[in-house]
């Protein structure tokens, strides 16, 4: 394979994405000595967007359309981004040519007062923007106010220390990736908080027609995690794949062997449901479909209702 002398990663500005960056960067420079990287920092619409829920203006799309733009005209050979952010259907003319080892899948309660959520007392005031989060929360401690919670992690943190909120759900890889595990009080079970498709997570993003990277990019794939990941992103494909409604899959890999576990539920915890089932690596999107299935069939009225009519 001929190796290109330059690559350019198209990325977003947080802290998060520049890391993020950064250890594909490292990866790639570590693989392929010789290689020089840069990466081109972007500010995304759902970056300029702050005062409004994300699900409110349009979802997911809006953390990764202006990166794809940049591989479109050229100005970048791939991107990096958190799975979580991916929309279920990738566009036409781009491919997810590799998805690499999943950090903490987990979500974290950051609080300075309490150590875990069966502390909090009634009333107390829970930070979070995610209506996956909200619906778990409030289905399994009714008595806890949820107020709305957006920004990077490190705005997230400022608003919590100064006293907006008594704690505040993140996923738990951001902070351990910027180095803030340390403010993590408890990692919640998927029992508690059932995590995001593809959280944790890190995807790499291609025009389609660049076999040449597809080729390079490869080795960096995580077999166990692209299995996992693809069970979860069926399972919200299947079930119409926006963040409109609560929705949570978590794919666990046992040499091979995927336990997929999914919920979907109204906004206020008052109906959700659950459901999974096992399945081989290889029959990852047929699982993902299978849960969905499930899923579809557990959900009253309501529910169906709700993924209708978002
Ligand atoms: N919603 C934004 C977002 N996208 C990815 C992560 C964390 C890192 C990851 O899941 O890979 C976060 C922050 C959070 O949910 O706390």
């Amino acid at each position: 394979m001929q190796l290109p002398e330059q690559l350019v990663i198209a990325t977003r500005e947080s802290p998060l994405a520049l890391w993020q960056a950064e250890h594909v960067r490292a990866w790639l420079t570590a693989r392929y000595p010789g290689l020089k990287v840069e990466l081109l920092g972007m500010t995304t619409q759902g970056d300029r967007i702050l005062d409004v829920t994300l699900n409110k203006i349009g979802g997911k799309g809006l953390f990764v359309k202006e990166l794809e733009q940049a591989l479109a005209d050229g100005r970048a050979d791939l991107a990096v981004h958190s799975m979580k952010d991916v929309p279920m259907v990738m566009p036409d003319g781009f491919a997810l040519a590799a998805i690499g080892e999943r950090e903490d899948p987990r979500d974290a309660l950051v609080s300075n007062r309490y150590a875990t959520l069966a502390e909090l007392p009634a009333g107390a005031v829970v930070g979070t923007s995610s209506l996956r989060r909200e619906a778990q929360l409030r289905a399994r401690f009714p008595h806890l106010t949820v107020k709305p919670l957006r920004g990077n992690v490190g705005t997230r943190l400022a608003k919590l220390d100064a006293g907006d909120y008594d704690a505040i759900l993140l996923a738990s890889a951001g902070l351990k990736r910027l180095g803030l595990g340390g403010r993590i009080r408890a990692e919640l079970s998927p029992e508690d908080s059932l995590p995001a498709p593809g959280q944790g997570a890190l995807g790499l993003e291609i025009r389609a027609d660049r076999a040449d990277l597809a080729a390079l990019l490869a080795p960096f794939d995580h077999p166990a995690t692209t299995a996992a990941v693809t069970a979860e992103r069926a399972l919200s494909r299947r079930m119409g794949g926006s963040c409109q409604i609560p929705l949570a899959a978590y794919a666990e890999d046992d040499d091979g062997f995927l336990r997929l576990r999914g919920c979907v539920g109204l906004p206020d915890g008052s109906h959700i449901v659950h459901g999974e089932a096992n399945g081989t690596r290889a029959a990852a999107e047929g699982l993902g479909q299978t849960v969905a299935e499930l899923l579809l069939t557990a959900s009253g009225g309501d529910i169906l209702e709700a993924l209708a009519h978002p």
